[in-house]
């Protein structure tokens, strides 16, 4: 029995704005950030973090670049008490990084988070009421008034407990929690009365939080509140304008961007998302947005492979392999036509240019990751794909015409495997079909020499002895090749020839490519050696030898 009807769901009333300007503004630099990994995100995890799992995570904190880290609610437990006690106790906290905590505006638990701050140098007190009508007329019970009133008292409070301790700098923060849900006139007069108290200056700026507790409108409608609450709350120069979404729709990130736009300065979120139901906003997401856009986020995901480990361990929850940017398959392509484009951008970019990639926002390299992730073969693949994974792995630089023989053997067993092909079966398969140089025959020692024409007498080894073959062309492989057409009586037309130095593995040697027309028909062969002549007798030795194997197949069926 389902209750799935929407006629039960009433619309957001949006707040009306005139002449909004956010559509038009751009993001220019980053905000002031704030983690708050450590309170919303540990407060919506099955299992709370332990002691130990908070120190590790805010360790990637501030090593990552926060200089703002909310790192608990310390009158709501004493791990959390003992947790800012140890930071504080042991020295934990750099000289340029403010601890916050969070606290409602009850006065025993603002005075409990006094006494968990003993002795910090720097501190954001935040300081939490809902002002939302449902939470006014159903949690709280009280009208307008009583609402401001908690605020206002909670304000004086946290101020009073300050004076007290002024070898501390202290920052005070105030959040109408569920701003969203406030009708944005009342939450304006609200942070009014709070400014009141706080009296902030230009130089001693306090906080306020406009957090979309629960996210219930599209991110234009987010911007307009913000837009509204910039342009009427008091003192404007004197506070910092902060922002807290939470991704109930989907949209967290987009909120905190077009809020930005719309004004705020400062921005909370956590890493990789994690927080209450659906989550708060991924600080790691919008980073990153803007790095991708070519401006500083003055966060450092360099090493985004430590903060999915970390983030991971310490919540116990997975990352999406499509999280943005940092999940494992973001900046891999399995379409053919996707890794023909990327392998043929990749080729022209370079170090002195900006970024130019089809399907990668990004250069994978700078968050720590390597190109040969990118490309992983599968069925959906084209001969881009294999190419480029065997210049990657064995800096085999497969000519096109190779490219379209060597794709389909691949697809044929990606096909049979029904998944990714690893870079060791393709080369695998290219050696089986293309460096086919020792048998039924293969190389022993030639004489090359040149008188008005080039001459070759070669021993060809077979499993029934060795044989002598020679012959004469305007070059090396003209003599060989007509060598071998005497001997096997076939007719053979090199049609493609390519080779060059390998460079990975051994750098001595090269690597020969050749498609030749035996008798009609078209084989290709490979093959490796020292010296690029000998490399390239072998590759039409390759050639031929498919052919005389093709020939005892036809002869046996
Ligand atoms: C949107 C957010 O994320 S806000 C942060 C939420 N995080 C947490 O709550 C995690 C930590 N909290 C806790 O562990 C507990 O709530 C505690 C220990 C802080 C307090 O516990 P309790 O004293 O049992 O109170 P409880 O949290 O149930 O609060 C309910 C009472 O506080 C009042 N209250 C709730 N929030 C606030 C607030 N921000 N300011 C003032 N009063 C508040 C309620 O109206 C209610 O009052 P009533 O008892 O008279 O009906
Ligand atoms: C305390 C506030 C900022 C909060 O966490 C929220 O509203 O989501």
């Amino acid at each position: 029995m389902s209750s799935f009807d929407h006629t039960k769901y009433r619309p957001f009333e949006p707040v009306a704005i005139a002449n909004r300007t956010w559509p038009d503004q751009e993001i220019t630099k980053a905000p002031i950030w704030a983690s708050v990994d450590l309170r919303d995100g540990n407060q919506a995890l099955v299992e709370p973090m332990t002691v130990e799992q908070k120190k590790e995570f805010f360790k990637l904190l501030v090593d990552v670049g926060f200089k703002e880290i909310e790192v608990g609610f310390p009158a709501a437990s004493q791990l959390d008490f003992d947790f800012v006690r140890w930071l504080i106790e042991e020295d934990q906290v750099p000289n340029d990084v403010y601890i916050q905590v969070l606290t409602q505006a009850r006065p025993e638990l603002i005075e409990r988070t006094y006494e968990s701050l003993k002795g910090a140098k720097k501190a954001v007190v935040h300081v939490y009421n809902s002002t939302s009508k449902t939470q006014r007329e159903q949690v709280f019970r009280l009208g307008k008034d009583g609402i401001k009133d908690i605020a206002v008292r909670g304000a004086q409070c946290v101020k009073d407990h300050a004076a007290k301790h002024p070898e501390t700098e202290w920052v005070f923060q105030y959040s109408p929690e569920s701003f969203t849900g406030t009708e944005t006139d009342f939450a304006v007069e609200v942070c009014d009365a709070v400014i009141d108290v706080w009296q902030p200056t230009p130089e001693k700026k306090c906080i306020i939080n406009l957090p979309a507790t629960v996210e219930v409108a599209t991110p234009n409608r987010f911007a307009d509140q913000i837009e509204y609450f910039c342009r009427k709350v008091k003192n404007r120069d004197s506070i910092i304008i902060s922002l807290h979404t939470h991704n109930d729709r989907g949209c967290g990130v987009a909120a905190a961007e077009l809020g930005m736009m719309a004004g705020a300065d400062r921005i909370e979120g956590t890493l990789l998302g994690n927080g209450e139901r659906t989550g708060n906003m991924c600080v790691v997401t919008m980073a990153m947005n803007m790095y991708s856009q070519g401006i500083d986020p003055e966060l450092n995901f360099a090493d985004m492979d430590r903060v999915i480990s970390v983030v991971q361990s310490c919540t116990q929850l997975p990352v999406h392999p499509r999280h943005a940017y940092a999940g494992e398959l973001v900046f891999t392509a399995f379409s053919g036509s996707h890794q023909d484009a990327i392998k043929k951008c990749l080729a022209n970019q370079t170090d002195d240019k900006p970024w130019d990639v089809a399907y990668l926002p990004i250069d994978p390299r700078d968050i720590g990751r390597s190109y040969q992730e990118v490309i992983r073969v599968n069925s959906q693949s084209g001969k881009g794909g294999v190419a480029f994974a065997l210049e990657q792995e064995y800096g085999l630089a497969l000519p096109r015409w190779l490219q379209v023989e060597l794709s389909p053997i691949v697809q044929k067993l990606s096909e049979e495997d029904g998944g990714v092909i690893e870079a060791a079966d393709m080369k695998r398969l290219f050696e089986e079909n293309f460096m086919t140089s020792s048998a039924p025959y293969a190389l022993g020692n030639y004489e090359l020499s040149k008188k008005d024409r080039d001459t070759v007498t070669a021993e060809l080894s077979h499993k029934d002895g060795v044989i002598s073959v020679h012959g004469e062309g305007n070059g090396a492989l003209s003599a060989f090749t007509s060598a071998l057409s005497a001997h096997f009586n076939v007719r053979v037309d090199i049609v493609q020839y390519q080779e060059h130095a390998l460079t990975v593995g051994s750098d001595s040697q090269a690597i020969a490519y050749i498609q030749a027309n035996i008798d009609g028909e078209r084989y290709n062969g490979v093959a490796i050696d020292n010296d690029i002549v000998s490399a390239s007798i072998q590759a039409v030795l390759a050639t031929v030898n498919q052919k005389v194997i093709a020939s005892e197949q036809a002869n046996v069926a």
